[in-house]
């Protein structure tokens, strides 16, 4: 890397599930540098697949610590071995994939506080953890424990509405729970219980980091409402469980300097600070600079909502986090299966597998589609839990198919309308300074971004979130560097690029949608009474 002029920055690390990632990101809010260590191809001794393993009971899923602590070795040097100069960093910030946990072994603190500059990182720790192989948010062995919680603290919605979330089988606290139960040797030796994001601030920090809200929000365990452990919650997973995970804080807040470890072995500066890291999707919705009212539409293999809510109604479906960038507000994540897949399905049926073909069928349909509403599910759909494929007419009787471009429209109408449906289920309301950020294969299509937009009433713009977790976690590098909670975080980046405006409501939208809206849910619920059978 040629010598350049310094360049104070901010770095944001992104430890997910493939790979450990970083940016540099200036003070005019640009990227200027970035490396990644990929765990399968960089360290193969782990033996990993896509950064896991899964184990023969097809359930349980882990990933070999020590192997994140060699990649952060490994991504150092090779940005020392690059020229990136450290001494330029004034704060540093990070993501980690959402629910996995790391068990620290007694004793370990001491040994992140005494690391030599002179050996690196995965040989001095290799004795500090109770649990090697830990387990992470593609988990889901812990079903009996989901139900014991439930249980404990009067059931699925109760669960909801203290910690955001009905108990689901990745959460940390069912996970932690399982661990007591099967191994308590190793959970009662172990003297720190940290996130995949905590963990990696305490790397950073040379002791240990405590977890934030908004990762914390993911773990069945935290009241989302007064940020503090719930003792129902805590007293139904393990014992002395408090003292292990520590108090939670602020996820804008600064927890420290950078340990000395960094400072003599690549040349950070003593006052470079540590702002809490946080998990990967809290960070995503930082690095898009999601605002109030503003909603962010993934549209991938399956579709993920990222939701801004002053208000939550914590439901049965659906994640509510703190919000990691304005603390009285919240955050929600809606996933849909059926996503990408399915479009490709309908192109290759009704739109002779072209994506032009498919365009053409959306511009040659109008909006409202007749009143033909459609539910195109094949795989079991996770919003709501419906299988199949099922068409109304405009007498809202069923019918078996809709003449071709019709068909085309149900299914991207239909998407998108259940979208709206569900994200109003949990709050969520469309503003008038509403954004929709489209990001994802399918935002590649106007066509599409144009029915969002129309069944939305709201302006779509298109983003590329190839970084946004590791950018996410810069912003809020300085965010924290700039006081947190007392400055406001649209304020500290507002020098960042915008995104591009790609569609605005069709005239006439609000009108068709706000009539089809209530039918759709209608149908959608008598789709659910039909598939779900008579209540118990
Ligand atoms: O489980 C998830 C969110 O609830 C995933 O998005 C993980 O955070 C991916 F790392």
């Amino acid at each position: 890397m040629a010598e350049s002029a310094p360049r104070r920055c901010c770095l944001g690390w992104d430890f997910s599930t493939q790979q450990v990632k970083v940016v540099a990101v200036d003070a005019e809010m640009n990227v200027f540098y970035e490396e990644s260590v990929h765990f399968d191809r960089d360290l193969p001794e782990f033996g990993t697949r896509g950064g896991v393993h899964v184990h023969k009971d097809g359930l349980t899923v882990t990933s070999p610590v020590l192997m994140w602590v060699q990649a952060l070795d490994i991504i150092l040097e090779k940005m020392k071995a690059s020229g990136f100069d450290f001494s330029q960093v004034l704060a540093l910030s990070g993501a980690g994939q959402q629910h996995g946990s790391i068990y620290w072994q007694a004793g370990a603190q001491q040994a992140l506080k005494s690391l030599s500059p002179d050996l690196p990182l995965h040989q001095q720790l290799q004795a500090c953890f109770s649990i090697n192989d830990c387990p992470v948010w593609m988990d889901s062995s812990t079903t009996a424990q989901c139900r014991q919680l439930e249980a404990a603290v009067g059931g699925a919605q109760a669960l909801s509405c203290l910690t955001g979330s009905r108990a689901y089988e990745r959460f940390t606290g069912n996970q932690i729970a399982k661990i007591y139960q099967q191994n308590p040797k190793a959970y009662s030796h172990t003297e720190r219980i940290s996130l995949v994001s905590s963990f990696a601030a305490s790397l950073f920090l040379g002791s240990y980091s405590p977890i934030d809200y908004s990762d914390g929000s993911g773990m069945n365990l935290l009241h989302i409402q007064d940020k503090v452990w719930s003792q129902a919650c805590l007293g139904s997973c393990a014992p002395h469980l408090e003292e292990k995970l520590g108090p939670p804080v602020p996820s804008c807040s600064v927890v420290g300097a950078i340990s000395s470890f960094y400072v003599q072995r690549y040349g950070f500066p003593p006052g470079c600070k540590v702002v809490a890291f946080t998990g990967d999707n809290p960070a995503s919705l930082a690095g898009m600079r999601l605002e109030e009212g503003d909603i962010a539409v993934s549209l991938g293999t399956s579709d993920t909502l990222f939701l801004w809510l002053q208000e939550p109604m914590p439901a049965l479906e659906g994640h509510i986090f703190c919000n990691p960038v304005d603390p009285q507000h919240y955050m929600a994540l809606l996933c849909f299966k059926n996503g990408s897949l399915m479009r490709e399905k309908i192109r290759d049926e009704f739109a002779s597998c072209s994506w032009s073909e498919f365009s053409k069928a959306l511009q040659s349909t109008e909006m409202g589609n007749g009143g033909n509403l459609g539910f195109y599910f094949d795989v079991m759909e996770i919003t709501p839990e419906i299988i199949g494929r099922h068409r109304f007419n405009t007498e809202k009787r069923k019918v078996s198919a809709f003449p071709g471009d019709m068909e085309v429209r149900a299914l991207i109408e239909g998407q998108f309308m259940a979208k709206r449906i569900h994200a109003e289920g949990l709050g969520y309301r469309v503003m008038s300074k509403t954004k929709i950020l489209a990001t994802g294969g399918a935002s590649h299509n106007r066509d599409i971004l144009q029915v969002l937009a129309d069944v939305f009433g709201a302006p779509v713009y298109v983003i590329d979130t190839a970084n946004s977790a590791c950018l996410g976690s810069a912003y809020r590098a300085f965010h924290g560097l700039a006081g947190g909670t007392d400055v406001p975080f649209s304020e500290v980046v507002k020098l960042a690029p915008n995104p591009r405006l790609a569609a605005t409501p069709s005239p006439g939208a609000s009108q068709v949608y706000e009539a089809l809206l209530p039918q759709f849910a209608k149908l959608e619920q008598r789709i659910l009474s039909q598939t779900r059978g008579p209540p118990e």
